[in-house]
């Protein structure tokens, strides 16, 4: 192929990059044919885990053992965790999950690995670690001991318990399992496109997610869940929100939480979580970010044509869950880590070496001059 740019999309964009049986969007979003509306009314976020990873939704013994499993692996090296501790209090979560998830390859004795068989288990001790890791360093950072985890809970559950030390409120643990099962997964997007970039190397699993996690950061990407609330506060409330974002646009800032590489009509997802995020609003006795947001979803509408992403409710429902803001991409991880986790097996298990070419823009064919002769 030449590379006089007759192929080229910046940003990727309609580039189809490879084959997934994972993941679609046409037609409705759907994780291995089943609408993420089912998945979310129907399921808890193992059973979608179980799903993304093995291909089928689990019988009930199966779903047991997977969560027996996940369970078992829900605690750090002790060196790890004295790591975490040290490290500097203004690390970002999301960096110090990125770190953690690295160092945890050190301690994995499967690491080198790369059979189906030893990307499952590695992926099962991940979803298990991945929520310890952040809630001990969270927790670590404001210089509080580590709540041991539950074997008993699931993930959302175990994650609220860990965090508060405390049984967590049933309400707060269905809305942040609808927003993990909604987060777990989305086709080849920048992360998980990433991870299948580093793994088609024959690298290896804890190389393609760390990876994955530093892609995540960005705010175009899942660090878009930690704007949310500072554009809010930023509109004020319900009556200065319009001429708010009416004077952002016209400065051509980007309103985070708006618009979608691939959908251009609404994110099907943040339907299903806005009722999530206003029932929790309603629960906290506080609808001022709701009214507001619905405030700026008018605006959006009739001047951009734009439509929020699922990351505008995720930011006002952990708003209304009482967490903190710095938490909320890490969250996004300890979901998505089920989706990489799936695309990173379904690469190494057909893979070729992910190496596009590039449209030359630079000077032509010149000699080079000796250092003496240049200046
Ligand atoms: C779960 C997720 O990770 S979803 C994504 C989360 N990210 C965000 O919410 C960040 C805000 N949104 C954005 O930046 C974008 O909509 C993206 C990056 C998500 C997708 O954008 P792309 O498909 O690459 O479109 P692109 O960045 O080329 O923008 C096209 C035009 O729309 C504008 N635009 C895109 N998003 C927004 C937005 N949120 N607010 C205002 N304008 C926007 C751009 O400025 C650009 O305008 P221009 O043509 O006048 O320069
Ligand atoms: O698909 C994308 O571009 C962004 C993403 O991860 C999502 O929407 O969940």
């Amino acid at each position: 192929m030449s590379s006089d740019g007759s192929h080229y999309s910046p940003g990727l964009e309609g580039v189809i990059a490879g084959e997934t049986t994972i993941c679609s969007v046409d037609d409705g979003l759907r994780y291995r044919g089943y609408s993420v509306a089912e998945l979310a009314e129907h399921c808890t976020y193992e059973e979608v885990a179980y799903l993304l990873l093995y291909g089928e939704l689990p019988t009930a013994a199966q779903l047991q053992a997977f969560q027996t499993r996940i369970a078992a692996a829900r605690r750090l090296p002790l060196p790890l965790r004295d790591f975490l501790a040290a490290l500097p209090k203004w690390t970002p979560p999301l960096d110090a999950l990125r770190t953690a998830v690295s160092a945890l390859s050190h301690f994995d004795q499967d690491v080198a690995d790369n059979s189906h068989d030893a990307n499952l288990w590695k992926a099962e001790r991940l979803l298990g670690q991945i929520p310890v890791a952040i809630v001990d360093h969270y927790r670590l950072a404001q210089g509080l001991l580590p709540v041991p985890a539950r074997q008993d809970l699931g993930q959302a559950a175990n994650f609220l318990y860990m965090l508060r030390g405390s049984e967590p409120d049933p309400d707060e643990v269905k809305a942040l399992d609808v927003s993990l099962i909604l987060y777990a997964e989305h086709e080849f997007n920048a992360s998980t496109f990433t991870a299948r970039v580093i793994v088609s190397t024959w690298a290896d699993m804890h190389a393609g997610i760390t990876g994955a996690i530093g892609a995540l950061k960005g705010p175009l990407h899942g660090g878009a869940n930690e704007k949310v609330m500072d554009l809010l506060r930023a509109a004020g409330g319900p009556d200065t929100a319009a001429a708010w974002v009416q004077a952002a646009l016209a400065r051509k800032e980007r309103i985070m939480g708006f618009g979608h590489r691939v959908y251009k009509s609404g994110d099907v997802r943040a339907q299903i979580l806005k009722k999530y995020a206003r029932q929790m609003a309603e629960k906290s006795g506080d609808l001022h970010w709701e009214e507001t947001a619905e405030v700026i979803e008018q605006v959006m509408a009739q001047q951009k044509n734009m439509y929020p992403n699922l990351d505008w409710p995720a930011g006002r429902l952990y708003h209304a869950m009482r967490l903190d803001v710095p938490l909320y991409t890490p969250i996004f991880a300890m979901a998505r880590v089920a989706g990489w986790a799936a695309h990173i097996i379904e690469q190494m298990d057909n893979n070729r070496l992910i190496r596009p070419r590039a449209w030359y823009k630079g000077p032509p064919p010149r000699p080079v001059r000796p250092l003496a002769e240049r200046g």
